[in-house]
């Protein structure tokens, strides 16, 4: 018995060391499952006198008017070891509402009362005054209220010496006037006088022995009355709870460390003091974005495939919105081929007035390959974006997340910038130098299919124009449709790859130059968290201590 009372003293104590009164701050809480005794009654009932004849100790403040602003002062007590009244210790924490406020105070106390009592684990000692009408009593109508059965309610008739002559509590007592499912029990406190005059315990018990045998009308009943029969009942009470409690308590406990380990993990590791802890812990964090970052682009996570929808779509499509044929109309082909011959016109063909049309179309390629680029740009954006969103480790940091995230879109718009400089050589290339073979094969052909009517001096008719930009049109197919495959090539090796290969480099490097000190301005956690992990860990060292302990006794047993 004594172990497993000691057992839950011990949890208690932790408990009240740790912050757990079972309130506030959703955290799993072991106080609301331990077995618990409460004193109710109403003013100067003799609640203070019957908690001290039971612990056998004057610890309380007594008296009317007295207590309750000491009580508030008073919180959390332990009672010692007292060996003549009871080998038990009963671990004791008092709470009373916050003072002034005079218009409410009686309702708060009696929510409070109310709050302790209605919890199923809580023993009720309710306290009733012998001297005053049990109909009226405070403390019968609260337990009444929360335990109807009466089966965890104890009856405690106080003053039972003060009663009016001529009258007393027998019938009570008996249960004939106002049956428990315990039996009443009734005990003679320390008067006032007797408290004025520092009457001891030792002193008082002994008196109130001495009072139910010498008392004709309560002779009989002596054996069961008194504060040493209540400690007695009690005890053994509260044994039988502990017991049925404990495999309720154990899994509660194992089930209280498994929310806690889960919140902890999800709340993620707390922060490395030193420097190269930290450094390390960013790094660390850092692979774990780049790596989900890799895996949209791989397939791994979606999204990566938005890339190749922009070669495969989007490109051929611009392409083929610039529209060669029109812009290579027998009127826009007589006057740039016009134009290019100035003065002269030309001789043999209008070397010239090709370049020029095979230039100007050309040209109007760029504005597609650009847009491809910017295309690929956003998607890598986005996908930076959504790693970011997925990296828990990075929700923690917000500072982090933030450098993080800005360090990356430089890195993009820097690779943004190379590819749209390559991408665009690629096209001025085509520009710059013509295939020449295309056209020594065109004479030929142009003989064989050729108009007959055609001489060098009908030169700006319109079958030779339109002859022309069919030669040009075809041309600028094919340069384009070679573009259609290299472009995407560009970019792939520009932006793609390059995100993939060195997209947090630049942070790298700068991060290597930081101090200490700016570092961990990059992991300032939010304080909320830092102080619910905090509390976490400090619950969950609570649960685990319980766990061994209760784990020690209930193997014992
Ligand atoms: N004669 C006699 N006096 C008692 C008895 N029980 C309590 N008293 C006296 O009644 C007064 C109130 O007792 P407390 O134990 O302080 O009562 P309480 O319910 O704790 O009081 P509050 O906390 O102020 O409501 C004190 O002066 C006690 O000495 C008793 O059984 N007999």
């Amino acid at each position: 018995m004594d172990n497993l009372i000691s057992l839950v003293n011990k949890i208690q104590r932790a408990c009240t060391a740790l912050g757990d009164h079972g309130e506030e701050n959703a955290l799993p809480t072991l106080w609301d499952a331990l077995p618990a005794i409460a004193v109710v009654g109403g003013q100067s009932s003799g609640k203070s006198s019957v908690l001290e004849s039971i612990v056998g100790k004057d610890f309380l403040p007594r008296g009317s008017a007295l207590v309750r602003k000491e009580i508030a002062d008073e919180t959390d007590r332990e009672t010692g070891r007292s060996k003549q009244i009871s080998s038990v210790p009963i671990h004791l924490s008092i709470f009373s509402p916050n003072e002034g406020q005079p218009d409410s105070i009686v309702q708060d106390i009696e929510n409070m009362v109310r709050s302790y009592i209605e919890k199923p684990n809580c023993i009720i000692l309710a306290i009733s005054p012998a001297n005053q009408d049990l109909a009226t009593s405070d403390a019968i109508k609260i337990s009444r209220e929360v335990d109807p059965k009466g089966e965890r309610t104890f009856g405690v008739l106080t003053k039972i010496d003060l009663m009016d002559k001529g009258t007393d509590a027998v019938e009570i007592l008996e249960g004939k006037s106002y049956k428990l499912q315990y039996p009443w029990i009734g005990v003679v406190n320390r008067s006032q006088a007797d408290i004025n005059k520092n009457v001891d315990m030792i002193a008082a018990r002994r008196r109130e022995r001495e009072y139910f045998s010498s008392t004709p009308e309560y002779k009989h009943l002596a054996q069961r009355m008194g504060s040493e029969h209540l400690a007695k009942v009690l005890s053994k009470h509260l044994e039988l709870v502990i017991k049925s409690r404990i495999p309720g308590i154990q899994s509660l406990i194992s089930k209280s460390i498994a929310e806690l380990e889960a919140e902890l993990s999800r709340l993620g590791k707390p922060i490395a003091t030193d420097a190269g802890g930290k450094l390390y812990m960013i790094m660390e964090i850092c692979r774990i974005f780049d790596q989900n970052f890799k895996e949209h682009l791989d397939g791994i996570r979606p999204g990566g495939d938005k890339v190749y929808n922009v070669f495969d779509n989007q490109l051929p499509a611009a392409l083929k919105r610039l529209q060669f044929d029109k812009q290579l109309s027998m009127e826009n082909v007589r006057k740039l081929i016009t134009e290019a011959d100035g003065y002269q016109p030309h001789l043999i063909a209008p070397e010239q007035g090709y370049r020029r049309l095979i230039e100007s179309s050309l040209v109007s390629i760029r504005g597609p390959a650009e847009a491809a680029v910017d295309a690929v740009h956003s998607i890598l954006k986005e996908l930076v974006q959504k790693a970011i969103n997925e990296t828990a480790e990075l929700k923690q940091y917000p500072s982090l997340r933030v450098e993080v995230g800005n360090a990356a879109f430089e890195s993009l718009e820097r690779m943004r910038d190379e590819s749209k400089k390559a991408t665009l050589k690629l096209v001025d290339m085509e520009c710059s130098y013509l295939t020449v073979d295309f056209f020594r094969k065109l004479p030929q052909d142009i003989e064989k299919g050729g108009n007959p009517t055609h001489s060098i001096f009908d030169r700006y008719n319109d079958s030779y124009l339109r002859r022309i930009g069919s030669t040009v049109l075809s041309y600028v197919n094919m340069v384009c449709a070679s573009l259609r495959n290299s472009i995407p090539k560009s970019i792939v090796y520009c932006q793609v790859r390059e995100a993939k290969r060195s997209l947090l480099d630049h942070f790298f490097t700068e991060l290597g130059g930081k101090e200490q000190k700016q570092l961990g301005k990059m992991l300032d956690e939010d304080p909320a968290i830092m102080e619910r992990r905090t509390a976490l860990a400090k619950r969950l060292e609570l649960y685990k201590a319980a766990q061994a302990e209760i784990d020690a006794v209930a193997w014992a047993k």
